[in-house]
């Protein structure tokens, strides 16, 4: 049987774990460091705590076990001296590797970065739809590395002999059911697509804004901020899951406003599948805010992986606010120290003109400044949005005053 329990459920007891990355020609030590950063956020988001980080140079990932011999050594003696209950590694492994990585830590769980995002994903997941592609998601991650699960499990007094056909290895009564489980999922999510393809159909009259961003930089703080809905914010990563959708009002035009799941670098490619339909609302969105958090180091690269995303689902080159967000937080860096310490160093606004010409230049439509939480400068982003609500909705209701509609009573 598969106890999926037993590879998924972290969230239940505060577990311990090291952290493993390489460094390669491609990537360089300070990526190396943020990409751990990263990892551990995404360990403490679902309560494991990160005791060790190990990292190694090497030209290339080793093919057989990540990590070098050497390496591999190392973090053998300090998950053998030290209580850890997992070993996570910042890219997805083979289930070659993961084979062999088992044989060396035996009882130690080993982890990937895909594997972690599932596991949240699995916990935050509110809605039938978002449960049902989680866990079609997962199955579909776990299918090639079943030799893992099956190690896993033949500790655990040969769990699943039961249940063999007559003829069949332990092996292929475990592929024979994720198969049958991913079918059977598939199954039922197309049926659940369908009524969203249905609902989305009833609300196609209304102008659509979908605020995309990367994980954390503030979209439910900014949705709850323009919308006045309870929506769920956290400083964890993956707060939110499942898409919400809220009518809004601003000078009786309505539209609609939808919170989206956050993107992250190396996001399981399953899981991009499985989301598609979620991910549809920002795919029909009339037009995008895209949410920077503006205080964190490598917010742009975080730009660059959501667009990447967007062009990858197909909702690139729609009307767009680049929104950075979190401005209070804003320390700007010199990368000329000198300049720093002469009279002329530029003022953080001299800072943030220059940073919106240059993504104006770069094609951006709009470039907001705000802090969603310190509610600073929410009346800029409210006109811009609305001038282009605006646009929008009378494009597809040039008659809109002249159709005798009751303005509904504003939420704004
Ligand atoms: N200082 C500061 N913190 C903010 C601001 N906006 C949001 N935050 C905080 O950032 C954290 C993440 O905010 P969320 O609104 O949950 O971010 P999100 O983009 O919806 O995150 P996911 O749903 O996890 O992708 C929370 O702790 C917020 O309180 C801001 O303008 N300034
Ligand atoms: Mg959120």
């Amino acid at each position: 049987m598969i106890d999926k329990k037993k590879l998924y459920s972290t969230a239940a007891k505060k577990e311990t774990a090291v952290l493993v990355a390489v460094s390669t020609q491609k990537q360089n030590a300070e990526k190396t460091r943020e990409y751990l950063d990263e990892l551990a956020f995404l360990a403490t988001t679902l309560g494991v705590e990160t005791v060790q980080t190990f990292t190694q140079n090497l030209e290339r990932t080793d093919i057989r076990t990540y990590t070098g011999k050497g390496k591999l050594e190392e973090i053998l003696i300090y998950v053998t001296a030290n209580p850890v209950d997992m070993i996570i590694y910042d890219d997805d492994l083979t289930p070659s590797q993961v084979r062999n990585l088992e044989a060396v830590f035996k009882d130690i769980k080993v982890i990937d970065r895909s594997l972690l995002i599932l596991a949240i994903f699995a916990m935050r997941a509110q809605t039938a739809q978002a449960k049902l592609q989680v866990e079609l998601a997962q199955y579909q991650y776990m299918y090639p590395r079943l030799t893992r699960m099956w190690t896993h499990l033949s500790r655990q007094s040969g769990a699943g002999v039961g249940m063999r056909g007559p003829g069949e290895t332990e092996l292929e009564t475990d592929r024979r059911i994720v198969k049958d489980r991913i079918a059977f999922l598939k199954e039922k999510l197309e049926k659940v697509d369908k009524q969203s393809v249905t609902r989305r159909k009833e609300r196609d009259r209304l102008v659509r804004v979908a605020i995309v961003g990367y994980t954390n930089v503030g979209k439910s703080t900014l949705m709850r901020n323009l919308s006045k809905a309870d929506v769920f914010a956290e400083n964890k990563l993956f707060a939110t899951v499942d898409s919400t959708v809220r009518k809004v009002n601003m000078e009786n035009i309505p539209f609609l406003l939808t919170d989206t799941v956050g993107f992250i670098r190396k996001l399981p490619t399953t899981l991009i599948e499985s989301f598609k339909s979620t991910l549809d609302e920002v795919r029909e969105a009339d037009i995008l805010m895209h949410v920077v958090d503006i205080s964190h180091a490598s917010f742009e690269e975080h730009l660059d992986v959501v667009n990447k995303t967007l062009e990858e689902i197909g909702a690139a080159n729609k009307p767009s606010i680049l929104v950075f967000n979190k401005i209070d937080l804003y320390k700007p860096s010199y990368n000329n120290e000198e300049e720093e310490e002469t009279e002329a160093a530029p003022s953080t606004q001299d800072i943030l003109n220059q940073l919106k010409r240059s993504y104006i230049a770069e094609k951006a439509d709009h470039v907001v400044f705000i802090s969603a939480q310190e509610k600073e400068n929410i009346d800029e982003l409210k006109r811009t949005l609305f001038s282009l609500v605006k646009e929008k909705h009378f494009s597809i209701y040039p008659n809109w005053l002249d159709l005798g509609y009751t303005p509904v009573e504003t939420e704004e």
